[in-house]
């Protein structure tokens, strides 16, 4: 039994696996986040917030790159897909808000809220997601990455049973996954 010298066995340690990673996780996690924005909307319908808020988007996108730095992920690779993931997010909450004012009957009962309930959820999913943005770094870089994306994109859309809104809205936000 031959022993490895010292840096070769740290090279094969070390060295990213040579079969792409599945995106599966990223698009769950993703789909998720859609989801979550139900609860962002029930959160503002019928209040004075907005649906956007650029201070939030901005300490939002400020923490992405400054863990990604620490995560060893470009933080511009992962701070255009979190802003990918908030236009998704604001489509399902415009798409909620129409929704509700044309049939006021369909409107939250409840209202959740926002600082103290949801957004430490998305807060939750933001290292989720940075977490799978770090573990398929090498798939998003593949030629296969689109057809392997569009695949687990039917196969949660499936599962999850989106609707076209947040199935609109899922597309929306892993719209930038590959090729980083
Ligand atoms: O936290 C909010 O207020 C949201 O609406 C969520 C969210 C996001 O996707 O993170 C989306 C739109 C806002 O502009 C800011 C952030």
């Amino acid at each position: 039994m031959h022993s490895l010298p010292a840096a070769a066995a740290a090279v094969a340690i070390t060295a990213a696996p040579a079969h792409p990673v599945s995106l599966r996780p990223l698009t769950q996690v993703s789909a998720e986040r859609v989801l979550v924005a139900d609860k962002v909307a029930a959160a503002k319908f019928g209040t004075t917030l907005p649906i956007d808020d650029p201070a939030r988007e901005k300490q939002l996108l400020d923490t992405v790159a400054a863990k990604s730095a620490a995560l060893g992920i470009p933080p511009r690779t992962s701070v255009r897909i979190f802003r990918d993931q908030i236009e998704a997010n604001k489509v399902v909450q415009r798409g909620l808000f129409a929704r509700w004012t044309a049939h006021p009957d369909e409107a939250p009962k409840e209202r959740p809220d926002l600082q103290k309930e949801v957004r430490p959820i998305l807060d939750r999913i933001t290292d989720r997601l940075l977490a799978q943005i770090k573990a398929t770094q090498r798939t998003r870089g593949q030629a296969s990455c689109g057809p392997r994306l569009a695949v687990a994109y039917v196969k949660i859309s499936k599962r999850d049973q989106l609707d076209a809104l947040h199935g609109a809205a899922l597309l929306r936000g892993v719209s930038s996954v590959c090729g980083s």
